[in-house]
C-alpha cells in the first residue's frame, strides 16, 4: 500500500472508532475510504476520529469525524475520549485542546485510565438544534411514533450537543423498544433538517438513568456519548433528574456508565468514561484499503 497514515482501532463502551492519524497532510478521510472500512468486518466502525495538525493557536489537533456512512459528525463523545487515550499514550500528556467543526473541547486523562471530555454548552434554540418548526419550548416538542391515539414513543425533548438529538422518556426497559425500526424512522423525520440522533431514556432515580440510541449515519450502536449528555441534560432540564448523573448505556459491550456532569458554574457538559485500545494498523485515507500492525501491548496502553 502507498500513501497510508496509522490507525487504531478503539471503542468506548463498545462504539466502535477508528481514530486515524491525519497530522502533516492537507486531505482528509475520504468519505469512500469511510464506507469501505465500515463495510470491512475487521474494521468495521460507527465513528471514524482523524486527527489533523492543529489550526487555531492553543488547541492539540483539529479532529474531523465521520460517520459509517461517510457523513460529517460535529461531536462524538465516545470517540474524543480514545483520541485523548491515544495521544496520551504517544506523548505523555494528560490534558488535551481539540478544535472541531462544533468548536473547541478540553479533556483530561485521570491517573485511574477513565477520561472526561468537557463537550461545552448544551443548546436549545429550535432553529440551532436544527428542528424545521418554531418551538418555543424544546424540553417537550410534537414527535410521536406509532398509533396516533395510543403512541409507542412520543414527546422527545430536542437539544444540540454540538450534534443533533432527541430523547424520548420512556417507563420500560429501553431494551424493549423495537429502535431498530423506529430508529430511521425519526433519525430522518422532518422536523430533523439535519436528521437526529434518536435515543431512548429511562429515569431510574434523580441521579441515573439507562440510555439506548439510534446514531444519526450509524444506526444502533452499543453507545453513544454525546447522546449521553444530552439525555442527562434533558433529565436536568425536565426535573426528571439533578445535574448530575450515572448514565448506564444499556447495550455497552464491555457494560459501563457514563458520569454526565452540567455544570452549574458555566454552563458546560462533561462526560466521564473508559476507552480502550483493539489493535492498530495502516490505511490509505483515499480509498481505505488497510493492514495490521501491532498486537496489543502487555500494558494495554493505545497505540497508534
Ligand atoms: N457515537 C458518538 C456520536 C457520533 C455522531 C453522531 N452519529 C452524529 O451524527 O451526530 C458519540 O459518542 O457521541
Amino acid at each position: 500500500m502507498s500513501n497510508t497514515v496509522e490507525f487504531a482501532k478503539m471503542n468506548g463502551l463498545g462504539n466502535k472508532i477508528l481514530v486515524v492519524d491525519m497530522r502533516g497532510r492537507a486531505d482528509r478521510v475520504a468519505p469512500q475510504a469511510a464506507i469501505a472500512l465500515a463495510g470491512d468486518a475487521e474494521t468495521a466502525f460507527d465513528q471514524i476520529m482523524a486527527i489533523h495538525d492543529p489550526r487555531v493557536d492553543g488547541t492539540d489537533a483539529f479532529i474531523d469525524i465521520l460517520n459509517c456512512d461517510g457523513s460529517k459528525a460535529q461531536a462524538c463523545g465516545n470517540g474524543t475520549r480514545c483520541v485523548v487515550q491515544a495521544l496520551a499514550a504517544e506523548t505523555g500528556k494528560k490534558t488535551f485542546t481539540f478544535q472541531t467543526v462544533a468548536g473547541i473541547l478540553n479533556a483530561v486523562e485521570h491517573a485511574d485510565g477513565t477520561i472526561s471530555v468537557d463537550m461545552g454548552r448544551p443548546v436549545f434554540e429550535w432553529d440551532r438544534i436544527p428542528l424545521a418548526e418554531e418551538f418555543h419550548d424544546t424540553r417537550r416538542i410534537e414527535l410521536q411514533i406509532g398509533p396516533i391515539d395510543d403512541p409507542v414513543l412520543h414527546s422527545p425533548s430536542a437539544m444540540s450537543m454540538g450534534n443533533p438529538h432527541a430523547v424520548f422518556w420512556v417507563d420500560r426497559d429501553v431494551m424493549s423498544y423495537d429502535l431498530a425500526r423506529f430508529g430511521p424512522l425519526l433519525e430522518n423525520h422532518p422536523i430533523f433538517p439535519e436528521r437526529a440522533n434518536i435515543t431512548l431514556a429511562q429515569v431510574t432515580s434523580r441521579t441515573a438513568m439507562t440510555t439506548r440510541t439510534w446514531e444519526r449515519g450509524a444506526g444502533l450502536t452499543l453507545a453513544c456519548g454525546s447522546a449521553a449528555c444530552a439525555a442527562a441534560v434533558s433529565g436536568a432540564r425536565t426535573g426528571r433528574t439533578g445535574r448530575k448523573v450515572d448514565v448506564h448505556v444499556a447495550s455497552a459491550n464491555p457494560p459501563g456508565i457514563l458520569t454526565i456532569e452540567w455544570r452549574e458554574s458555566d454552563d458546560h457538559v462533561v462526560m466521564t468514561g473508559p476507552a480502550e485500545w483493539e489493535w492498530s494498523g495502516m490505511l490509505d485515507p483515499a480509498t481505505g484499503a488497510w493492514q495490521r500492525d501491532h498486537e496489543k501491548p502487555a500494558d494495554g496502553a493505545a497505540a497508534l
